[in-house]
């Protein structure tokens, strides 16, 4: 099984330089450069031209690098996603869907503009139209033409829509979360979680990256350099999750369980269901460490 960390996903605004060539030197899993909300609309040009000459240049290493456009249907978001799609990075982030008709639309010039196949779609779910129909969204996932692979929270945007306010415990906002992350799942999507603004505490930030990995997400968005490493460390299986992973897979090697569904590991019931989930955790701690001894050193 190969795994894709998408532990720490950071977030720049396409129209600064110095975030573009800090990024190159950033343990994070995976960059998204923004053409969107962080950009004015007097530098979604100058945005635009400068995102296209760092992807071509390159040197972000491993890392994803992922295009946030504007939205189709703004002045920009044609224009964008061309661009996009001449450059080829790992993948585009569409803002605002709203509906699946958002994803097949793009794919459609995806597809006509014969795209370089290695570039994906990733979903950024924001509205609550978007949270209504993400079941809908994610359900264009499976169909190789699409290339959608995965699912971004926009919480800043929900928060905004749904006039919700923010707290430390999300009370608003884990409905949204849950039900994007199902719907992620029942689709074999990843699914990454929003942003934290508050980027000088670091305790509310590390408890709001627990929170997201309990409720399951695969990793999340960032806005701070500061943010990544805390964020990895979250998001990373611990060594206590890793060995029992390897107790488990052990276990059901030995010949005389060959057969059986369920045997018992260290006085705890362990099914081929948890032998599956131990196989994951056990592959995504082989990626994180393949990458961070062999790589990246800085990872
Ligand atoms: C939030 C910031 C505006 C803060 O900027 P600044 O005050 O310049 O930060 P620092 O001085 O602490 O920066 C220290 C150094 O780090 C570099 N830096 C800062 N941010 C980044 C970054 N995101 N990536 C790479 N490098 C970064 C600075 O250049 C400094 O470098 P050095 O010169 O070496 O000291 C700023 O952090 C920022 O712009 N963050 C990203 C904002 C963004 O992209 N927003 C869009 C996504 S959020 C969103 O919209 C989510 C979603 O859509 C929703 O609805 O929720
Ligand atoms: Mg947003």
């Amino acid at each position: 099984m190969v795994m894709r960390p998408r532990r720490s996903v950071l977030y720049l605004p396409g129209d600064n330089e110095r975030a573009l060539e800090k990024a190159r030197t950033l343990p994070a899993d995976a960059i998204i450069i923004d053409l969107e909300d962080s950009v004015a609309p007097a530098n979604k040009e100058r945005a635009r031209n400068q995102a296209i000459a760092a992807i071509h240049e390159g040197g972000f290493g491993s890392r994803e690098v992922i295009l946030r456009v504007n939205p189709i249907e703004t002045p920009w978001g044609m224009v964008d996603l061309h661009a996009a799609i001449a450059a080829v990075p790992d993948a585009i982030l569409i803002p605002k869907v709203s509906n699946s008709g958002d994803i097949l639309g793009t794919a459609k010039v995806v597809k006509a503009a014969e795209a370089d196949p290695r570039i994906r779609l990733w979903a950024m779910i924001e509205t609550p139209m978007g949270i209504i129909n993400a079941k809908e969204i994610a359900a264009c996932g499976p169909d190789p033409d699409n290339r959608l692979v995965c699912l971004v929270l926009g919480t800043n945007d929900l928060l905004k829509e749904s006039r919700a306010l923010a707290s430390s415990n999300r009370f608003a906002v884990v409905p949204w979360l849950a039900m994007t992350l199902v719907a992620a799942r029942a689709y074999g999507l990843d699914v990454i979680d929003g942003v934290y603004n508050d980027f000088k505490d670091d305790l509310g930030f590390r408890a709001e990256c627990e929170h997201g990995r309990t409720l399951g997400m695969d990793g999340k968005t960032l806005i701070h350099p500061s943010q990544v490493v805390p964020c990895n460390e979250v998001f990373s299986p611990t060594e206590e999750e890793i060995a029992w992973a390897r107790k488990i897979i052990r276990a059901f090697e030995e010949p005389e369980n060959a057969r059986k569904g369920v045997i018992t590991v260290e006085g705890r019931m362990v099914e081929r269901l948890h032998l599956v989930m131990a196989k994951r955790v056990a592959a995504i701690a082989e990626a994180i460490s393949a990458r961070s001894k062999v790589e990246e050193p800085w990872f």
